[in-house]
């Protein structure tokens, strides 16, 4: 992990953000960088859409996950076994390349006084997708998100995806999945409750 990780907290709007304008500028730049035109005609448009693209690759840079888990339903019957939410889509892009990665995550947690809408988890996941990153900050990120918004018995949190960067640049080898994980309270604890959780992950 980086010594110095970028906030978990969205990044507020500052003066430092360039405009679009100076955005789209970069594009062009680096079509021409790429060995193109960009003022021919099929391309006249692409700045605007990439900025456009990169406002939706890059939107968790503005969104709050405490915000996303504010909601907690104390009335589930007083249900405190383990929630299992697994084979969470999401996009992300690696920090090194700027290129996609992409899996799934499974979240599961013990409820300790309330549980979260389902849905949440995977809002959750989307939103520290949606920025740069590295797998392992991801996978920390969320159970760290979780953790602290449930404050539950504990969080248990596999990421499983594939690096486009290493498949096609760089290594070119395809089909590699990276699998990384996140525990904390019991399921840090308890081996046994790591096993059960990895169980339920595999069952189909
Ligand atoms: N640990 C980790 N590494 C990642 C992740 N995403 C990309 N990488 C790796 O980051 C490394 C960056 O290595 P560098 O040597 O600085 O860059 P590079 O010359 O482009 O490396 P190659 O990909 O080997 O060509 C590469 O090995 C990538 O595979 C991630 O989420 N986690
Ligand atoms: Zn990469």
């Amino acid at each position: 992990m980086d010594a110095k990780s970028p906030p978990a907290k969205p990044v507020p709007h500052t003066s430092h953000r360039p405009t679009r304008e100076e955005a789209e500028a970069a594009v062009r730049t680096l079509i021409a960088w790429a060995g193109d035109d960009p003022s021919r005609e099929g391309l006249l448009d692409t700045p605007k859409r990439v900025t456009k693209a990169f406002g939706e690759f890059y939107k968790g840079y503005h969104e709050d996950a405490a915000e996303t888990l504010d909601r907690v339903f104390d009335e589930a019957g007083g249900y405190d076994d383990i929630v299992l939410v697994r084979d969470i889509p999401f996009f992300s892009h690696c920090e090194h390349h700027m290129v996609p990665f992409i899996g799934k995550a499974h979240i599961a947690y013990y409820p300790k006084g309330g549980v979260v809408g389902l849905s949440k988890l995977a809002r959750v996941v989307d939103i520290f997708a949606r920025r740069l990153q590295m797998q392992e900050r991801l996978t920390n990120q969320i159970a760290e998100a979780v953790d602290q918004g449930l404050l539950p018995r504990g969080v248990a949190v596999m990421v499983e995806a594939e690096h486009h960067c290493v498949s096609m640049r760089g290594a070119h080898k395809s089909g590699v999945s990276t699998i990384t994980t996140s525990f904390t309270g019991i399921f840090h604890k308890d081996p046994a409750e790591r096993a059960r959780f990895l169980s339920l992950v595999q069952h189909r």
